[in-house]
Order: structure tokens, then sequence, then C-alpha cells
């Protein structure tokens, strides 16, 4: 099983720090961690840390990798659409980047499998460039779960979605950790996403870790003070179910 943990990880841009010291427990394989935090937090910046794409003191620690060329899976905060491929294309493209340039028939029954769960089949012959920035961000993801990867790092992968495509959309990503032993980061602005889908919680506040752990101990009305400014708490709905209410900022 895989285990990634960090180990006061850190960055800075020219003289200015934006993490700091970000020291992870070990996170597991079929989990989903949602890192969640104001804007300018650092969330994107511990990610791209994470997917060694941006330098820094401290250590992401990773165990339980088959193939390190191909463990981690990194989808960025911004699907920018210029390229002339097809969805199909591209998501075929992402594929064979991690498995080789020999197309087999499992290469694009994977394609044909990602881009059916994400419920945008119907788009696999549209070119990239004309889509939406809902429907984008849908191939974005599709390219990452084809790649089959043992860590995922979905930086804020439903925020342009509607209601109904960011519940299958999470909804399918902790279905395929918990199927497939995946490790699931996911920075969310959404907090009632976090509460509903979310194994643990990683709060990041001024480039640091405030607290990290199940949501429910973690999402408390200090913390979402102290973090985020607003006057919140989780009660359970009327149907039993915990429902983050936000009273208003402070
Ligand atoms: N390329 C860069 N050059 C300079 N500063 C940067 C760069 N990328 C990020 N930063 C700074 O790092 C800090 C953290 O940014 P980051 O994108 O990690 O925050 P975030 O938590 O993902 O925010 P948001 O919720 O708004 O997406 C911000 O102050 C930002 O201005």
């Amino acid at each position: 099983m895989v285990v990634l943990s960090t180990d006061r990880l850190g960055a800075r841009f020219g003289s200015r720090q934006v993490l700091r010291d970000v020291t992870l427990p070990p996170c597991h394989g079929g989990e989903v961690v949602a890192v969640i935090g104001p804007n300018a937090a650092g969330k994107s910046t511990l990610f791209r840390r994470i997917a060694a794409i941006l330098p820094g003191p401290g250590d992401c620690r990773l165990e339980g990798v088959h193939d390190s060329d191909r463990a981690v899976a990194y989808m960025p905060q911004d699907q920018t659409g210029t390229a002339v491929l097809t969805v199909f294309e591209s998501v075929l493209l992402a594929r064979k980047q991690v498995s080789g340039w020999r197309l087999a028939a499992a290469d694009l029954m994977e394609v044909d499998r990602a881009l059916t769960a994400l419920e945008i089949g119907d788009l696999a012959n549209e070119i990239i460039s004309e889509l939406s920035g809902g429907q984008r961000q849908l191939v974005g993801l599709a390219q990452c779960l084809v790649r089959e990867p043992q860590v995922l790092l979905l930086d804020e992968p439903t925020s342009a979605l509607d209601m109904h495509r960011q519940l299958e959309a999470m909804r399918r990503v902790r279905n395929l950790a918990q199927d497939t032993g995946m490790l699931v980061l996911i920075a969310l602005h959404d907090l009632n996403l976090a509460l509903k889908f979310a194994d643990k919680v990683a709060i990041l506040s001024g480039g640091t870790l405030h607290d990290f752990g199940p949501a429910g101990e973690v999402l408390t009305p200090e913390n979402l003070a102290a973090t985020f400014r607003i006057r919140a708490r989780v009660e359970p709905c009327s149907q039993g179910k915990p429902h983050l209410i936000v009273d208003d900022a402070i």
C-alpha cells in the first residue's frame, strides 16, 4: 500500500516564504485527504512540492510505490484548453505518456471507461479548446484517472462543475480510491464536499499546517474562525448527516 508523508516541506518565491515546515502525518492508499484553507494559504504550492515540480526545503516520502515515474498524477487548478486535440485523443495521450507508445486495446478501453464514468462520453470527438470550463475540468480529471496513479493530487477539480457533476466526480474519485488503494489529496473550497467525501482533512493557513485529522474533529468552530474567518458549525441535518452551517464572516 502506498503511504505518503512530508517532513518540514517548504517553498519560497524570491524573498517570500509561502510554505513553511509542513509535516503531514502518514496518508495511506485508499484514503481521500481534503486540503483546505483560505486563498493563498499554500494549497497549490504544497501540491507542486509533493509533485516535485517546485524545489524547496524538506522531504516528501513515498513508500510502497511500484513505478516512481508514474506513481503521482497532478491535476493543476487551471485547465487551459489550447490543444487542438479531441477529448478522446487528449485523454489517450495522457495515458500513453506513462504506459509507453504502443497502443493496446486496454488503452482504448480505459479511456472509454474514464469518459463514461465522468459522464463525458458524448464529448469524445469534441475539440478541447471548444469546451466549457466545467467540461475541460472533467477532461483534466479523466487525463489523471487513465494514468492509474498510486497518488492523485487534485487541485480544486470541481470548482467549475455544477452540483450534480461535483457530487458524481467526488463519488467516482472516492470509490476509485477505496477500490484500487489509490491515495487522493484534493484541494477544496467547498467544505461540505470535504465533510461528505474526505477521510481526513488538512487545514493550511498562512503557509503552515494548522490541523490534520478526521473531518469531524478538524472542522471545529475554533479552527474555522481562526483560519477562514467565518462563524460556522457542523450539525446533523434532518437526515442525520453532518453539514457545515456558515452563520457569517468574522
Ligand atoms: N509563481 C509564483 N510566484 C510568486 N508567488 C507565488 C507563485 N505561486 C504562488 N505564489 C504565492 O504563494 C502563495 C500561496 O499560493 P497558492 O497558490 O499555493 O495558494 P492556494 O492556497 O492554492 O490559494 P487559492 O485558494 O487562492 O487557490 C500566494 O501568496 C501566492 O501569491
